[in-house]
């Protein structure tokens, strides 16, 4: 039998993005430290790691945020083109690799309605449609069609959000777990192959991470586009991903299948703040205090 971790680091290995010797140096800080690890397409891949542990720094330089102190990330599109990201603008790594990004923070247009927010995203598609002039805004006939296509785009994508009915709605008047669906939507509206989610499951309540969840799955399997996200929701993680890289002081602890990653005694003693060898008895004792409170019921 194939192992789950040879399903995903040997036989179906076609990285779209490779992460090599990464480093981020602030000041006197060092926190990415020699950093490596690549992100199969068409998988969900999940960066997680104790709090300051340095995930977000490393989206910020996957996704020109920050320019890293040392080291190579490189996107292969579908397509066999190659983008070295740390030598590209943001909105080079957007528009040309085609590298979308969510934030920690909601940034939506809440004056604007959900239809708006998702026809917004695809500004550049139009532009290019109207020549650049007012005139072909007015009447050029490839800018109605770029702009039928794109009420196309959004209307696909606010249905995959089951948010086809808001379409109308201020973006603002949305419900927590509906705005960040939206702003999902919105990122893959500019058609991209590699999607950053930055915690697109905090302040969630358990109905709407599981409509996340679901929205995930879909992307994964019906666009193809390869996730990259850094949560701290384990159920989100564990239930959803394909592959799990854990940080911790900015270095790699951890690479593998969400099963290995979770049994990694290494990951434990990180999350639980312990040394390697006291995990085993930890363990031992969370193990007896749920045999306890089994036993109770
Ligand atoms: N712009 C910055 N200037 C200085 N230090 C920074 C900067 N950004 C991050 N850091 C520091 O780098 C380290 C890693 O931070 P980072 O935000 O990447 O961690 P994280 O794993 O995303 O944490 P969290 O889970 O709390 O969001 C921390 O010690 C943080 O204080």
């Amino acid at each position: 039998m194939v192992s789950e971790t040879m399903t995903t680091n040997t036989m179906t290995a076609d990285p779209i993005l490779k992460v090599e010797h990464l480093s981020m140096r602030f000041g006197g800080l060092m926190a990415i430290n020699d950093f490596s690890f690549e992100a199969q397409r068409g998988e969900i891949t999940a960066l997680i790691g104790p709090n300051g542990a340095g995930k977000t720094t490393v989206f910020n330089c996957v996704t020109g945020f920050y320019k890293p102190t040392m080291g190579m990330i490189t996107m292969r599109q579908k397509g066999g083109k190659e983008f070295l990201l740390e030598r590209l603008n943001d909105f080079e790594i957007t528009r040309d690799a085609k590298v979308a990004r969510t934030f920690q923070n909601i940034r939506l247009f809440s004056g604007l309605t959900v239809l708006e927010n998702l026809l917004v995203a695809q500004h550049n598609t139009l532009m290019k449609a109207s020549g650049y002039t007012v005139l072909g805004l007015l009447g050029l006939p490839g800018y109605k069609k770029a702009a039928a296509e794109s009420i196309e785009v959004a209307r696909h994508w606010l249905e995959k959000a089951d948010l086809i009915a808001r379409a109308d709605d201020p973006a603002g008047d949305l419900p927590y777990g509906a705005q960040r669906r939206l702003e999902i939507a919105r990122a893959m509206c500019t058609g991209p192959e590699v999607l950053c989610l930055d915690e697109p499951a905090a302040g969630l309540n358990p109905r709407e991470s599981l409509a996340l969840n679901e929205l995930l799955r879909s992307i994964r399997k019906d666009s193809g586009t390869s996730i990259l996200l850094i949560e701290h929701d384990m159920s989100v993680v564990m239930e959803i991903s394909d592959h799990v890289v854990v940080l911790e002081y900015g270095q790699k602890i951890s690479d593998g299948t969400p099963d290995h990653v979770k049994n990694d005694p290494k990951v434990i003693a990180a999350y639980l703040g312990v040394e390697d060898d006291e995990v085993e008895e930890v363990i031992e004792e969370i193990e007896e205090i749920e045999g306890t409170a089994g036993g109770s019921h």
